[in-house]
């Protein structure tokens, strides 16, 4: 493992380069600075403060499993606190009052300051969720600003629409900020997701409580800071860090919160619709797991098969939901993909986030580490065959070597359910109706990937299969500019897009009588 003095390279080799030793002489972190951790206490109401019970929890570094800092463990008291602030700042402060083009201007003085300090960002958010860093600079950060700017430009674009009604009525609609924003977003992108629920829900002139993932507490209570550097009042953006069944469950139950934007487990997305059932039937909005399909047929371009289906199920060491964990290939060019695919990844280098030549980093934490280790052992039980990886790799921390299974049944628990994990399951199909049929059985429906030369089969398998999205001769083709988010147990409502304001908007219909139309 790079960083600690041996990394991994895919295939069953250890490290090509020096005969199995990396010669690393960049000492720890491979001469990179690690970043200051300067804010560990709850955010609320422009303040940042320890928890009410004192009590704090450890985030740990996936590559070794110590402890890098310790936060302020919130609790339901705290959740009320911040949603008190939250309520304040929606019923009698600015935000919510002031034009879109005013909370467009604050949001791109906000993405200004997160650009300055893009290294910092990317670091912190390495180290906490075990992210090359290369990537994280350009992925993460990247798309964190573009999902700030494209909703800055948004803010004043919110609008309704005037009614032809059926009698002498006229009427039109506004669209209201909703109120106060419970935001619950997981530990795989914690800056993205962080962005992707606070820039539409800050467009529409919401106010919100953020709970991070305990794993990836740090970036969350960083881009605080900088919302309150940017002129954000105090109350609009508060963060609550903490465990699920405390802090978060205490946002999903809330009678004063008028909407949670979920990201996470399906198991959990459920908890949340029924915590909103029970109390004040808030709007939820859910963006859940998946088991998506990525399909190459006989006439793909082979290259780009093979580099779709790695960076389709290993990118982000697996941990998305949307990865195309089902990769379903064509008989005629099947085997040709196999020795290809596992050729590539002879060249897919694990081990320290912060060495540039790694690819994957290490899972978020032991308990997702266990889980993946033991869906690889289900795997081999099952009797599928393991053609590259198959098990743990580095002699501390969470790495797993990235698996690819063949000979993979529909119905292997591999092939159902979410790893969350560098696994793949590789299949063959022969037809295209076999291929729409394998690819839709699932309770799952977020993404899928099609590669073809042909576009009618690209337009067919389009229009066939149940997803939120489908990326032809692509795969994570994300943008703040195109709706994301599932079908099915994938969950409802979309992130990014003008659609993401639509959970943070309540639509009011205004009629008066109208007399002396010429028209009607
Ligand atoms: N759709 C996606 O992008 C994601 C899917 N997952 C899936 O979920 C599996 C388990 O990961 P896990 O971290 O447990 O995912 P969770 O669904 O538990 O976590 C997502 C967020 O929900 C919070 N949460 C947990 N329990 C509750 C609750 N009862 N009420 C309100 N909020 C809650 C979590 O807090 P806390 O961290 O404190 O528990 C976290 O902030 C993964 O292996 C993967 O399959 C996970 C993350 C993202
Ligand atoms: C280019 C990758 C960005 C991925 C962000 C969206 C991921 C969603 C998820 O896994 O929940």
């Amino acid at each position: 493992m790079a960083g600690e003095s041996n990394s991994h390279r895919s295939g069953g080799e250890e490290r090509a380069e020096n005969g199995g030793e990396v010669d690393d002489d960049r000492g720890e972190n491979g001469g990179f600075k690690m970043p200051e951790i300067r804010y560990t206490k709850l955010f609320i109401d422009g303040r940042f403060v320890d928890a009410v019970s004192g009590k704090t929890l450890e985030s740990r570094d996936p590559r070794t499993g110590d402890v890098i800092a310790s936060v302020a463990e919130g609790n339901k008291e705290d959740v009320y606190l911040a949603v008190r602030a939250a309520r304040e700042a929606f019923d009698h402060g600015k935000w919510p009052r002031m034009s879109g083009s005013e909370r467009g201007r604050v949001m791109l003085k906000y993405a200004e300051l997160v650009e300055h300090h893009a290294d910092e960002l990317a670091a912190l958010e390495s180290l906490d969720a075990g992210k090359p860093l290369a990537v994280t600079r350009v992925v993460d950060v990247g798309n964190s600003l573009h999902s700030l700017r494209y909703f800055a430009g948004a803010a004043d674009k919110i609008h309704g629409e005037t009614l032809k009604m059926s009698r002498q009525l006229q009427g039109y609609t506004l669209r209201e900020p909703v109120g106060v924003a419970g935001l619950i977003v997981p530990w795989n992108f914690p800056a993205i997701m962080f962005f992707s629920k606070v820039s539409p829900a800050l467009a529409a002139g919401c106010t919100m409580v953020v709970k991070p993932a305990e794993q990836t507490p740090l970036s969350a209570l960083f881009l605080a800071h900088l919302a309150k550097q940017a002129g954000i009042p105090d109350g609009v953006i508060n963060v609550v860090t903490g465990f699920g069944p405390t802090a978060g469950a205490a946002i999903a139950s809330h009678m004063d919160v008028d909407v949670v934007a979920f990201t996470g487990s399906t198991e959990v997305g459920r908890l949340i619709m029924e915590a909103s059932a029970r109390s004040n039937l808030k709007t939820v909005a859910l963006e859940l797991g998946g088991k998506s399909p990525l399909i190459i047929f006989d006439d793909a371009d082979l290259d780009k098969a093979v580099e779709l289906a790695i960076n389709g199920n290993f990118f982000n060491k697996g941990e998305a939901c949307i990865t195309g964990s089902r990769v379903f290939v064509q008989e005629g060019i099947y085997d040709r993909f196999e020795q290809k695919l596992a050729d590539n990844m002879k060249n897919w280098v694990v081990g320290d986030p912060f060495d540039p030549r790694v690819n994957q980093g290490p899972q978020v934490d032991k308990a997702q580490y266990e889980k993946v280790l033991r869906y690889i052992e289900h795997g081999k039980t099952e009797g599928a065959t393991v053609l590259t990886g198959g098990k743990p790799c580095g002699k501390k921390g969470y790495y797993i070597e990235p698996t690819i299974f063949t000979n993979v049944k529909d119905d292997m628990i591999i092939a159902k359910e979410e790893i969350f994990g560098p696994v793949m399951c590789l299949m063959k199909f022969k037809t295209v109706e076999e291929a729409i049929g394998r690819a839709n059985d699932t309770r799952y429906g977020l993404a899928a990937g099609v590669v073809t030369r042909d576009i009618d089969v690209a337009n067919r398998m389009a229009r066939s299969i149940r997803a939120g999205v489908v990326w032809v001769n692509c795969y994570f083709a994300l943008d703040s500019s195109c709706p994301f988010g599932g079908r099915k147990m994938s969950g409802f409502g979309k992130d990014d897009s003008m659609h993401a304001l639509d959970k943070f908007l309540a639509v009011k219909a205004v009629v008066t009588p109208v007399h002396c139309s010429p028209w009607f």
